[in-house]
């Protein structure tokens, strides 16, 4: 819910206005329930969910109204709460803090509504919500719930302690998984999120990334190079800037030397040859499993008949995860594994490996794309102008990027981010936030670059385009 409220943001729709939206929706509940003139009583918390409720006193005019907030206004815990207290106060609505819950007295309303805790509550109701709580299940009103009732866990819908028993619970936008469970009705109230807000990927789905990066001892390992020397040293150093704390690079021993004269910050184990071939394959598996690393397998390998070998034998031994891209693609459909893997082909390689042939949008064949990633069995980012990630069951768009990243090596640098950022995410979520973060490091360096970017730049801004920086 979070990631998504970030994403309305970003699309033009701020919390507040999201806010507005829930207050006037428990109000259409509280009309429901009671005539005009009834007297609501509204028990209010220090987070937005008791924002929602002094929202909901502005449109109950015709009910005799009075808000009770638990605490001191002052320790109302975000802005839009607190205009939206400070809205009552100057507009001289029945409002009121209670600091000392020996104070709350409710009186014999005809509806009270439950604004004490949503969402963010953890744990068990502390002082004065659990008082207050028991305080509002002995009254005879009508029980009105916003978004959850106060102490149940909306994952679960159990609670710790006391909780509120509510008649009615309006939540919000979505179903909560815990809440038909209870015995009350729930209304899920739609709050103006607009579709794209879960439909494209957004800075919200950079929120675990945020709190994950360098998250520990995560490894990437770059299977690559032969034909090609630039892209496993930008794959490499793409995940360095996305996470890792130390890639590898493994690499015929013709071309080493010249992917380390790259980049300095790779560690590259070479191995005879000017290939890869099938011989390397158990090594490089014992390597990859021995160290727990992410693996991508790929970047500038070419498609000589006997490096496509090795790269289906390595597949079919290795457990871990790993990011396919390029001609490593070409085998994935044809393998047995057990390894976990985001495979990001453009159209091309996406029609190759035995995915649809799209020619428009790719948008346009998402359910095809999303069927393919089914029966593949694994992530599968399609790039284009706008990318599809799907997992079979999961289908999101990404829009990020700009005109110029048609310039090659754009790949490569996606498919370290990806690398870097399954070191502290899921499969999925680094598969979505990937292609966002390439695409907001290309558009932080538009204007600089005036269409002249080269891939190597993106390197600069991969960081700031994970904490969320805009153009
Ligand atoms: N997109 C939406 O669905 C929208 C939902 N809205 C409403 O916002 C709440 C969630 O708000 P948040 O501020 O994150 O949390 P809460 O109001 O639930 O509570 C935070 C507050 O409570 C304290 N706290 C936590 N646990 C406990 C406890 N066990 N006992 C006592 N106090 C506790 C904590 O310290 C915080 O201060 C959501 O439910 C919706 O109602 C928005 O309107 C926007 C759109
Ligand atoms: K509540």
């Amino acid at each position: 819910m979070a990631a998504v409220d970030e994403n309305s943001e970003a699309l033009g729709v701020p919390r507040k206005q999201l806010m507005e939206s829930s207050g006037n929706a428990v109000a259409r509940a509280v009309r429901d329930l009671a005539d005009p003139g009834a007297s609501v009583v509204i028990v209010a918390g220090r987070g937005n969910n008791g924002g929602d409720a002094f929202v909901a006193a502005r449109f109950l005019d015709e009910y005799d109204v009075s808000v009770r907030l638990l605490g001191r206004p002052g320790s109302i815990s975000t802005d839009i709460a607190r205009e939206n207290w400070d809205a009552l106060q100057s507009a001289e609505y029945d409002a009121e803090a209670v600091t000392d819950s020996k104070d709350l007295s409710l009186g014999d309303p005809d509806v009270v509504v439950d604004a004490m805790l949503g969402t963010g509550v953890t744990g068990a109701l502390r002082e004065p919500e659990a008082t207050a709580a028991e305080a509002m299940n002995d009254l005879d009103a009508t029980v009105v719930a916003v978004d959850v009732p106060s102490g149940v866990n909306a994952d679960t819908g159990e609670a710790e302690g006391v909780a509120v028993d509510a008649d009615r619970v309006v939540t919000f936008h979505d179903d909560k998984p815990g809440l038909p469970d209870l015995d009350c009705e729930v209304t899920v109230a739609d709050i103006g999120i607009p579709p794209a807000a879960e439909a494209f990927v957004g800075p919200g789905d950079l929120r675990s990334v945020r709190e994950g990066v360098r998250g520990g001892d995560s490894r990437v390992f770059v299977i690559g190079g032969g034909p090609y020397t630039g892209a496993p040293a930008l794959s490499g150093q793409s995940s360095l800037r996305a996470g890792a704390d130390l890639t590898f690079v493994a690499a015929p021993s013709k071309v080493s030397g010249q992917i380390q004269g790259y980049a300095e910050d790779l560690i590259v184990q070479d191995y005879e040859g000017d290939h890869l071939t099938p011989d390397q394959v158990d090594g490089l598996v014992e390597t990859a499993h021995d160290y727990d690393d992410v693996v991508v397998l790929g970047p500038g390998l070419g498609n000589d008949d006997e490096t496509l070998e090795a790269a289906k034998e390595f597949l079919e031994q290795f457990e871990g995860k790993a990011v396919v891209d390029a001609d490593a693609l070409a085998v994935v459909s044809e393998v047995d594994t057990d390894a976990t893997l985001v495979c990001t082909p453009n159209r091309k390689e996406l029609a190759t490996m035995g995915g649809p042939d799209v020619d428009g949008p790719l948008r346009d064949a998402r359910e095809e794309i999303e069927s393919f990633a089914a029966d593949l069995g694994h992530v599968v980012v399609a790039k284009a102008a706008e990318d599809v990630v799907s997992d079979g069951e999961r289908t999101r768009l990404v829009r990020a990027g700009t005109p110029a990243m048609t310039v090659g090596g754009t790949g490569d640098i996606l498919a370290g981010i990806v690398a870097g950022l399954l070191g502290t995410q899921d499969p999925f979520d680094a598969a979505c936030a990937g292609p966002f973060v390439n695409g907001r490091a290309a558009e932080l360096l538009d204007d600089e670059r005036a269409g002249g970017l080269l891939a190597s730049d993106l390197l600069q801004t991969i960081p700031r385009a994970i904490r969320g920086e805009e153009e």
